[in-house]
């Protein structure tokens, strides 16, 4: 059994809970453990997942959130740079499945976060199982 963190930016807490109930369903069938902390934005979570990362307390961690675009550039910036650290973080050999929804509209993140319909928050926890799996295969 391995230890998952599922570190959310609760920014839109109603949809949060259906990508979490998709990524606690989804390592729980398949025999893992999982814990959450909540930051206040996208942008917190890579800096969450560095810090979780270098507490060796966890196996691997999952990504949940929600960015929908309003009216400035802002959601650019939220949207790519915490996909962006995310990536970093992947690519120093931390297992993290990406489940931040960057949607242009709350009707496409519901979708997305429904874990009856589109289930990206189940997605992200496989890809995290995934990843973890891979990082044991190579060490
Ligand atoms: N607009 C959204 C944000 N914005 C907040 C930032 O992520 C960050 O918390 C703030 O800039 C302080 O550093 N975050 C989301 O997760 N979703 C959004 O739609
Ligand atoms: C993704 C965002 O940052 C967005 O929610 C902010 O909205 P706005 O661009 O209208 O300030």
């Amino acid at each position: 059994m391995a230890k998952f963190l599922i570190v959310e930016a609760r920014f839109y807490a109603h949809l949060n809970d259906m990508l979490i109930e998709g990524a606690k369903a989804a390592l729980e069938s398949a025999g893992h453990e999982a814990q959450v902390i909540t930051v206040p934005g996208a942008l917190e979570v890579p800096g969450a997942i560095a810090l979780a990362a270098e507490s060796d307390q966890y196996d691997g961690f999952i990504a949940i959130g929600v960015v929908i675009r309003g009216e400035t550039y802002h959601f650019e910036i939220v949207a790519g740079e915490s996909a962006r650290a995310i990536m970093a973080l992947t690519m120093d050999g931390i297992p993290i499945g990406n489940g931040i929804l960057t949607t242009e509209n709350e009707e496409q993140a519901l979708v997305r976060a429904d874990p009856a319909q589109k289930n990206k928050g189940g997605e992200a926890a496989q890809a995290a199982i995934r990843m973890l799996e891979l990082a044991e295969k190579f060490s």
